[in-house]
C-alpha cells in the first residue's frame, strides 16, 4: 500500500510509526495462527490513536510489533525514519529505550523507589541527561508535585498510573504505547489519565497509541482503528463512545 493509503493521516503529516503489509504468524503446534495479516497502518505524530477489536483480533500483537517487542513474519515496521524490521536484539533494545515510551495496565513501578525516582529511572539507565524544565512541566501537568517523594504503595492507582505516564513521556519518545492504561483504574482516575494522554498529544506534541477494549477510553483519542482477525477493517476520526460502540457492534456481527 502506498504512503497515501486511506490508513495514512489525512493531513499528510509524516507518521511516527508506519507498517507495510505487516504479517505475524504464530506456530501453534500442528496449526498456524495468522495474528496479523498484511496490516498497513500509520500513526501520525502528535496524535492520540486507539486500537480496538474483539478478543484475539491481534491488538497486542500489533502493538508488540510496532514497539519492536516482537518481530514480523513478513512486511515491515518503520519508527520515524528507522526501519526496525531486521534490527538485532541490541539495536531494538536501544531503540525501545531511547525512542519508545510504554505505559502498561499494571503500572510497572518499582516499589522501593519514590515517584520521582521511578520517573527518572529510564533516563538514568540510558545515561541520559534530564531536561529539568520538561520534568517540572510534566510533573505539574500530571499533578504529582506534592507526591514526588512518596513510594508507589502510598499513591492511589490513578496517581501510580500518572507516575508511569510521566516516566514514559519524560524523554519525548517518538511514540508511546499504552496497553489498557486505565484497565486497573476506577472511572474518575481513568478519566484523569486519559485527559493527560490527550493533552500530551495536543499540547506537547506526543504521539500516543493505546490498545483498549473500552469505548469510553477510545473516545478520548483523535482516531480509532479497528482490527478483526488480524486485519485492519475500519477506522474512525473524532470518535465518541457511541460511534465507537456502533462500529464495534458492526464488527462483531
Ligand atoms: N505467542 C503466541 N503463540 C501462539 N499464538 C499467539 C501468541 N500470541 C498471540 N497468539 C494468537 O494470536 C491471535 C491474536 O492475539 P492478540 O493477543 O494479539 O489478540 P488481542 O486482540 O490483543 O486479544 P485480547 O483482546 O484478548 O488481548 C490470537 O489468536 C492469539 O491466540
Amino acid at each position: 500500500m502506498s504512503e497515501n493509503s486511506p490508513n495514512d493521516p489525512p493531513d499528510g503529516a509524516s507518521p511516527a510509526v508506519i507498517t507495510r503489509d505487516l504479517t505475524k504468524v504464530f506456530d501453534a503446534g500442528d496449526s498456524e495462527v495468522r495474528a496479523l495479516d498484511s496490516v498497513n497502518v500509520g500513526f501520525t505524530r502528535g496524535r492520540f490513536a486507539a486500537i480496538m477489536g474483539p478478543s484475539g483480533s491481534g491488538k497486542s500483537t500489533l502493538m508488540h510489533c510496532l514497539a519492536g517487542l516482537d518481530s514480523a513474519t513478513s512486511g515491515s515496521v518503520r519508527v520515524g525514519e528507522t526501519e526496525i524490521t531486521g534490527l538485532g536484539d541490541k539495536e531494538l533494545t536501544l531503540l525501545r529505550r531511547q525512542r519508545i515510551g510504554f505505559i502498561f495496565q499494571s503500572f510497572n513501578l518499582l516499589p522501593v523507589l519514590t515517584a520521582r525516582q521511578n520517573i527518572l529511572l529510564p533516563a538514568q539507565i540510558a545515561g541520559r541527561e534530564v531536561d529539568q524544565e520538561r520534568f517540572d512541566h510534566i510533573v505539574d501537568v500530571v499533578g504529582l508535585r506534592d507526591r514526588l517523594d512518596h513510594t508507589p504503595a502510598k499513591l492511589s492507582g490513578g496517581q501510580q498510573q500518572r507516575v508511569a505516564v510521566a516516566r514514559a513521556l519524560l524523554s519525548s519518545p517518538d511514540v508511546t504505547f499504552a496497553d489498557e492504561p486505565t484497565g486497573n483504574l476506577d472511572s474518575r482516575s481513568g478519566a484523569e489519565v486519559l485527559d493527560f494522554l490527550r493533552d500530551s498529544a495536543r499540547e506537547m506534541g506526543q504521539t500516543i497509541v493505546m490498545v483498549t477494549h473500552d469505548p469510553v477510553a477510545a473516545a478520548y483519542a483523535d482516531r480509532v482503528v479497528f482490527l478483526r482477525d488480524g486485519r485492519l477493517v475500519d477506522e474512525l476520526y473524532e470518535p465518541s463512545a457511541e460511534s465507537v460502540l456502533d462500529r464495534i457492534g458492526k464488527l462483531e456481527v
